[in-house]
């Protein structure tokens, strides 16, 4: 059952080392999201996506994760609306995911781990002139999470799949263009938890307003596999470690509340 696998996941090595002292401490992401404690906010509006695929530019591994870039110099691509105050520019999306289909999401509903997590990532861009700059700030960023599942293959992922072994290892950079992240929301995206929070990687700054999608989507077993064929280490590195568990630990809420836009 899950909570033993979450038990044993206490006991892996942690993708990093956490560092000792965190900016703050009490708004760390990712958390278990406890649905009977979740509020319904009224308030919360519809999520207003906007993306433009040609804004789509590169794909890069960071040695965390993959990268997927969008040119953010115009407000071509944005997300606003839902708990937003402004607009939001997308910069990257990038995902998280386990070595197996047990476990490999960030967050949790109820205890209940997926084998992946997909992060679109935006900044303030009514506030902020850089990315580099709203990351350090407290409304700086707002990060969609979408839980994966493994079922049915996902066609609109595919293209992304198939660029993946040009990235296979840590800092290599491919051209890749002209795709539209919409494909990969949920048809309904009006069902949502918010929470205040923080990046998962460094520098972990609490900057980040959390839009975790209700609804999930499906990629295929065979999708998943190749996004465990990339790799931690440089092509230079003797030793080659698999991209897998690419998550950190969960974070303690702190009395934090998480809103639902629906009841
Ligand atoms: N999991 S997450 O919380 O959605 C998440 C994010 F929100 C991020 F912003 C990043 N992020 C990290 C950098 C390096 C920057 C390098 C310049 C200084 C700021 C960090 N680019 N984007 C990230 F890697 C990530 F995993
Ligand atoms: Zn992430």
């Amino acid at each position: 059952n899950l909570s033993a696998c979450s038990s044993k996941l206490a006991f892996m090595h942690p993708m990093w080392q956490e560092p000792l002292a965190i900016p703050g401490g009490d708004r760390q992401s990712p958390i278990d999201i406890v649905v009977r404690k979740s509020v319904f906010d009224p308030q919360l509006r519809p999520l207003k996506v906007q993306y433009d695929p040609r804004t789509c530019q590169q794909i890069w591994n960071n040695g965390y994760s993959f990268l997927v870039e969008y040119d953010d110099t115009t407000d071509k691509s944005t997300v606003k609306g839902g708990p937003l105050e402004d607009q939001f520019r997308l910069c990257q999306f990038h995902f998280h995911w386990g070595e197996n289909n047990a476990w490999g999401s960030e967050h949790s509903i109820d205890r209940r781990l997926f084998p992946a997590e997909l992060h679109l990532v935006h900044w303030n861009s009514d506030k902020y002139s850089l990315f580099e700059e709203a990351v350090i700030e407290e409304n700086g960023l707002a990060v969609i999470a979408v839980f994966l599942k493994i079922g049915k293959r996902h066609e609109g992922l595919q293209k992304l799949v198939d660029a993946l072994p040009a990235v296979r290892h840590k800092d290599s950079l491919v051209e890749f263009t002209k795709f539209d992240p919409s494909c990969l929301l949920p048809e309904n995206i009006d069902d949502y938890w918010t929470y205040a929070g923080s990046l998962t990687t460094p520098p972990l700054t609490e900057a980040v307003t959390w839009i975790v999608m209700k609804r999930h989507i499906e990629v295929s077993h065979d999708q998943l596999a190749v996004f465990r064929s990339l790799l931690f280490t440089s092509a230079e590195e003797q030793v080659q470690r698999s991209m897998v568990n690419n998550f950190r630990v969960q974070q303690a809420v702190k009395g934090r509340t998480v809103r639902s836009s629906f009841t």
